[in-house]
């Protein structure tokens, strides 16, 4: 893939580039103006952070960016061309916060979906499941449904998921809310690994473990975003925009 040009900074033809993004809710006390003009970018090979207090808007910002919901205004461009609600898994691939795992089917089989939709070779959707789930520490629960896992582990199940299609956008959120110290080092490293394979990934997260391993780190208040520096915020307080 194209890396970013560092001359422009561009993301190139192969990155995620969001433009004016406006994003408002109706309220009975006046509507919620939740994102007021954003620009995002992320290069291949790049792993963009970003941070904001609770109900800053991360969360509806990542669903724009992956096409799960529509801006009022403002476009989302992955390889120059427009996300769209149908985008497919290997161009956009997001990990949201309700991890959206289908309950009838086992940790392996949601592995696999992606893959069995493209109708990529059995020998090796069962290699790439295998390997995921061995890297993310979840092996011999591939046959356990969704429900018979904790939370943690359905959150492992959803990121092998997202990265099965080895998607050229990954955007995840709050990828490490439910980890402990003993699983948070594989996660961090396949998000790292999937960023210097080529991908182009934005992390949703309070967690400074995942913006020490960044390349840069934006920070959401008030609607609006901006390069962060030093470190995390994390979640102190309400973000009452509107
Ligand atoms: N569908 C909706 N209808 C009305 N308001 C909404 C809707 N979705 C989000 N909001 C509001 O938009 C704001 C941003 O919510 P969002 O979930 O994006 O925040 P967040 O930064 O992801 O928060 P957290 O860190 O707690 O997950 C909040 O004030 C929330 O109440």
């Amino acid at each position: 893939m194209t890396a970013t040009d560092p001359t422009t900074g561009s993301a190139g033809t192969s990155g995620l580039v969001a433009a004016g993004l406006r994003r408002s809710f109706p309220h009975p006390g006046g509507d919620v103006h939740v994102l007021r003009g954003i620009d995002v970018t992320v290069g291949a090979g790049e792993l963009v952070t970003i941070a904001g207090r609770s109900g800053s808007g991360k969360s509806t910002l990542l669903a724009l960016l992956s096409g799960f919901d529509t801006a009022d205004a403002g476009s989302v461009r992955i390889a120059g061309a427009p996300v769209t609600a149908d985008v497919p898994w290997q161009r956009c691939a997001l990990l949201p916060q309700a991890l959206g795992l289908l309950q009838e089917l086992t940790a392996g089989e949601n592995v696999a979906l992606p893959l069995r939709l493209t109708r990529v070779p059995d020998s090796e959707v069962t290699a790439t499941t295998t390997e995921l789930l061995a890297a993310l520490r979840l092996d011999g629960l591939a046959d356990r449904y969704p429900p018979e896992l904790s939370f943690g582990q359905q959150q492992r199940v959803a990121l092998a998921r997202a990265l099965a299609p080895r998607p050229a956008v990954l955007v995840a959120d709050e990828p490490t809310a439910h980890l402990d110290a003993g699983t948070a080092p594989a996660v961090l490293s396949l998000l790292r690994g999937h960023a210097d394979d080529g991908g182009a990934v934005l992390v949703a997260t309070h967690d400074d473990a995942v913006h020490a391993i960044a390349d840069r780190r934006l920070e959401l208040a008030g609607g609006a975003v901006s390069e962060a520096a030093g470190d995390t915020g994390g979640t102190v307080a309400e973000d009452a925009t509107r």
